[in-house]
């Protein structure tokens, strides 16, 4: 038993009897005091009495069926950490108890590992783990002026803002998803910039980038030698976040095999680099992104679904542009500004350019808008915006079609020629199921740049998946 574990006392709230007489065995034995109550008014009751340094709390028990417990416990001893442990993940709750400074939220069956390691990593990072309740929800423009890198005023996104604003108060993690484009990654370093982790990096980590053979080198470092062509010591970027924030971007193109190894580092907060056999103990926030239903994914047999629950404990589903209402002209206005600084010339967008770009779908989202834009201010020869500088797609959106021959009458060679390449893009994708990087590989491109050329021509390579 261990010294620092011997002194810990953790109250058990939990009206499921086996559960509670198991976890109080196995916390027990792992050396922590335990105080085992069935219901949340014996919890509060507990509470009044004796002293406790963590509480470990069900949420769905008589005594806390309005989250009293939660409550109560978060505004009378702020700070005592508080894991919930669950059966019923539900969003609501799960953002609920987020916003009361929950430090970490847990998914029945637990396996114990997951549970000493949780407690373990909150023990052992006090400062982090007791956020205190948030404040009542701010005024959208406070709101949105908190947040100044994500331009938002729309219903939809206001709501994001606000979970934005709570979870960046926790540590939990967090799961973004949403089509391509939407300002995932925007999203997640407003979570990292307004957290307490802000001081430290935001590790960027590309799924799509790393090998699965070099996936624990990449990751987790190595030693000198532990391979062919290991010449020194070399720190993985896991590392590189320790007490920041890691940013799985593409989470769901993880192989299965690497999904296994990031389990580890994830629910033990531990790795151990190539050739070593100490582990390294890590202190890390994990914000992973997809633009795939990872839901599905997991039914599908393609994503772990223990590591789905670890990382999605809460889950941000961004919408898409055509669904951000008037956001269009918001971010088109702002981007026009931050263009104006090189090209003074063009300032604003005619009549028909503003029907065009709200009826228009948008399926490259806020990337496409963008590039749309700066494509506009570099053709246009007036100080406006007209069609006649956007691109075919959205200058045609939702207009009848003309027949191939009048159509081809009408439109300059340029046109022409972006019309056929995006067709011969369409179908490249169709023969590759929508995998970017072969298309890439047959075209002659790189990925990126295949990924700019389908937003120029408002193309989604998931519209080709089979
Ligand atoms: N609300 C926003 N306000 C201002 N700029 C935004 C907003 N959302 C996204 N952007 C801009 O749009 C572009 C795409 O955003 P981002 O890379 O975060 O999208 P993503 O969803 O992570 O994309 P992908 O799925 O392709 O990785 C970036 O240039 C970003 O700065």
């Amino acid at each position: 038993m261990n010294e620092e574990q011997a002194k810990k006392r953790i109250l058990i709230a939990d009206n499921e009897p086996l559960f509670l007489r198991t976890t109080g065995q196995l916390l027990r034995k792992a050396g922590y005091e335990c105080v085992c109550v069935p219901d949340g008014t014996a919890a509060l009751a507990k509470l009044r009495s004796e002293p406790f340094d963590l509480i470990l709390s069900d949420l769905n028990m008589p005594g806390n069926l309005k989250l009293e417990l939660l409550q109560q416990g978060r505004e009378h001893w702020p700070h005592i950490p508080l894991i919930v442990v669950t059966g019923v993940p539900s969003l609501p709750t799960a953002i609920e108890s987020v916003r009361l400074g929950i430090a970490d939220y847990l998914l029945k069956p637990v396996k114990y590992e997951d549970l000493l390691a949780s407690l373990r990593g909150v023990l052992a990072s006090p400062a982090r783990s007791q956020p205190g309740p948030v404040s009542a929800p701010t005024d959208t423009d406070a709101l949105a002026a908190k947040f100044p890198s994500i331009i938002a005023r729309s219903g939809p996104m206001m709501e994001i803002l606000e979970i934005v604003d709570r979870v960046a108060r926790t540590d939990t993690n967090v799961l973004i998803t949403g089509e391509s484009g939407t300002g995932k990654e925007v999203v997640a370093r407003a979570i990292h910039q307004h957290s307490s982790r802000s001081e430290k990096a935001f590790q960027v980590i590309d799924c799509t980038a790393i090998p699965e053979s070099l996936f624990e080198s990449v990751l987790f470092g190595h030693v000198k030698g532990a391979f062919t062509g290991a010449s020194a010591d070399r720190d993985g970027l896991l590392l590189r976040s320790d007490g920041g924030t890691a940013f799985f971007d593409e989470l769901a193109e993880l192989p299965l095999a690497s999904q296994a190894k990031l389990l580890r580092a994830v629910q033990e907060r531990v790795f151990t680099p190539v050739g070593r056999t100490e582990p390294v103990r890590i202190d890390t926030r994990y914000i992973c992104a997809t633009n795939r239903n990872l839901q599905e994914e997991v039914n599908a047999g393609r994503f772990r679904q223990d590591l789905y629950y670890r990382l999605g404990v809460i889950h941000m589903e961004l919408p898409p542009l055509r669904d951000r209402g008037d956001d269009v002209m918001l971010l088109a206005e702002a981007f026009l500004k931050d263009l104006q600084r090189e090209q003074i010339r063009v300032h604003r967008f005619s009549e028909k350019v503003i029907e065009q770009f709200r009826r228009y779908r948008w399926p490259g989202n806020i990337r496409e808008l963008r590039n749309v834009i700066e494509r506009a201010v570099a053709l246009s020869r007036s100080q406006t915006v007209e069609l006649a500088d956007l691109p075919g797609p959205v200058r045609d959106a939702a207009s009848t079609p003309s027949s191939p021959v009048s159509a081809l009458a009408e439109i300059s060679r340029e046109e022409a020629l972006d019309n056929a390449d995006q067709q011969y893009l369409s179908t490249l994708l169709k023969k590759h199921s929508g995998n970017v990087s072969q298309a890439a590989r047959q075209a002659g491109l790189s990925r990126q740049g295949m990924h700019n050329l389908l937003v120029r021509h408002g193309l989604n390579a998931n519209d080709f998946r089979t």
